[in-house]
């Protein structure tokens, strides 16, 4: 029998699309969630098991009843604002949780594991685009919380072997190319599906957090990545594990910066429908760039992404909001 791989948050925005491109790729899939963002009919490919991360009895019996190869751990909550007001829940999901399945794992010795990292934990940054070596300085619990699992795993690794990719990623976006998943979180908060909401009639208009940071047309910069490179970098970072290479951390981007003025733009030009929108006062937290230096995942994984041009996000983000928004 195949050892299937765990994923856990699979029936979320980014775990739904690693289970199907998992499943495609020839691998047995269990899904772990909680359903508490997530959605049952996104754990479209691989097996669901409806639990929750804090549940230690029933992490024992998966491990305990399956012979899982490794683990991707998508499962977090994810809302910098929310992690300031509730901080608690973040540690408590984030942190705690994470360390409940990896003493599972290692009681089972289960020790490949991929984690969703981000880059909120380098915080402001001092130099862009944000390379590994990067100084990590959150500026949030969120931020925090995602840190906190990095130090736990590097440390996991030197006493008890376990190997681990980190994986940073930069703004997920995009979605399935095939149309099947995409992007949904209720409340949304991600730029690119709240203008294609606005795109389609499901919101008045798009807020622009600021028009005044120091960029050339005032408004902010991210690295935008197709959530569909992304799973290919988790797939390539199993097959370097499955390999019993070593332990390592990546951030993952384009490398090039897009403005919320750009995003918007490029909303209009794919939609071909206006999209009115407001500048509102900044949002705390928000770093003027977040630019992603991925070099390393490219040279050491051979990570190459397919959908590296916003358009493409666009045009499958959009596909998705047509196809399935308006029924929400
Ligand atoms: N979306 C982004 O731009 C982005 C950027 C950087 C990092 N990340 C990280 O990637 C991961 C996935 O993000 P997403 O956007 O797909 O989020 P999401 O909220 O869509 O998915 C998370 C999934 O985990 C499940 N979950 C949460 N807590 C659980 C628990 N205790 N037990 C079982 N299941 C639980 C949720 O129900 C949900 O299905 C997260 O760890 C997030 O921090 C996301
Ligand atoms: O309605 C909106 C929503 C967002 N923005 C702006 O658009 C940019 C992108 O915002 P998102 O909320 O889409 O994404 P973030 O950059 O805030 O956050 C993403 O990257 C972070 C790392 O910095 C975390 O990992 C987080 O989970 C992930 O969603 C920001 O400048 C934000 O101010 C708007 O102007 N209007």
């Amino acid at each position: 029998m195949k050892q299937p791989i765990l994923v856990v948050g699979g029936a979320g925005y980014i775990g739904s699309h690693m289970a199907k491109m998992l499943v495609q790729s020839g691998h047995e899939v269990l899904i772990l969630d909680n359903l508490s963002t997530g959605f049952r009919e996104a754990a479209r490919y691989g097996r669901l098991l409806e639990g929750d991360l804090a549940d230690t009895a029933l992490l024992e019996r998966i491990f305990g009843e399956t012979p899982v190869a490794a683990v991707m751990h998508f499962a977090a909550l994810s809302q910098v604002g929310e992690s300031i007001r509730e901080p608690a829940r973040y540690y408590r999901n984030n942190v705690a949780n994470t360390q409940n399945l990896l003493e599972t794992m290692l009681r089972h010795n289960v020790r490949r594991f991929i984690f969703s990292s981000t880059a909120a934990l380098f915080g402001e940054p001092e130099y862009t685009p944000i390379d590994e070596q990067h100084p990590q300085r959150p500026i949030n619990p969120y931020g925090r919380s995602k840190r906190m699992v990095e130090e736990m795993l590097a440390d996991h690794d030197s006493a008890y072997g376990l190997r681990f990719v980190s994986l940073r990623y930069f703004n997920a976006a995009g979605a399935d190319p095939e149309g099947e998943l995409g992007e949904r979180h209720d409340p949304e908060s991600h730029l690119i599906p709240l203008v294609l909401q606005a795109a389609s009639s499901r919101q008045a208009q798009i807020a622009i957090y600021g028009d005044d940071y120091p960029t050339p047309d005032g408004t902010c910069i991210r690295d935008y990545v197709h959530v569909w490179d992304l799973c290919s970098a988790h797939l390539l970072a199993l097959e370097h594990l499955l390999a019993d290479r070593e332990s390592n951390t990546f951030n993952l981007g384009n490398g090039q910066g897009f403005s919320v003025q750009e995003v918007i733009d490029t909303a209009r030009r794919v939609t071909g429908r206006g999209i009115p929108a407001d500048v509102q006062p900044r949002r705390p937290g928000d770093p003027a760039v977040l630019v992603a230096d991925s070099q390393k995942a490219r040279d050491t994984l051979n990570w190459k992404p397919r959908f590296a041009d916003l358009t493409a996000m666009m045009e499958h983000a959009w596909s998705w909001e047509q196809q399935k928004g308006t029924a929400w």
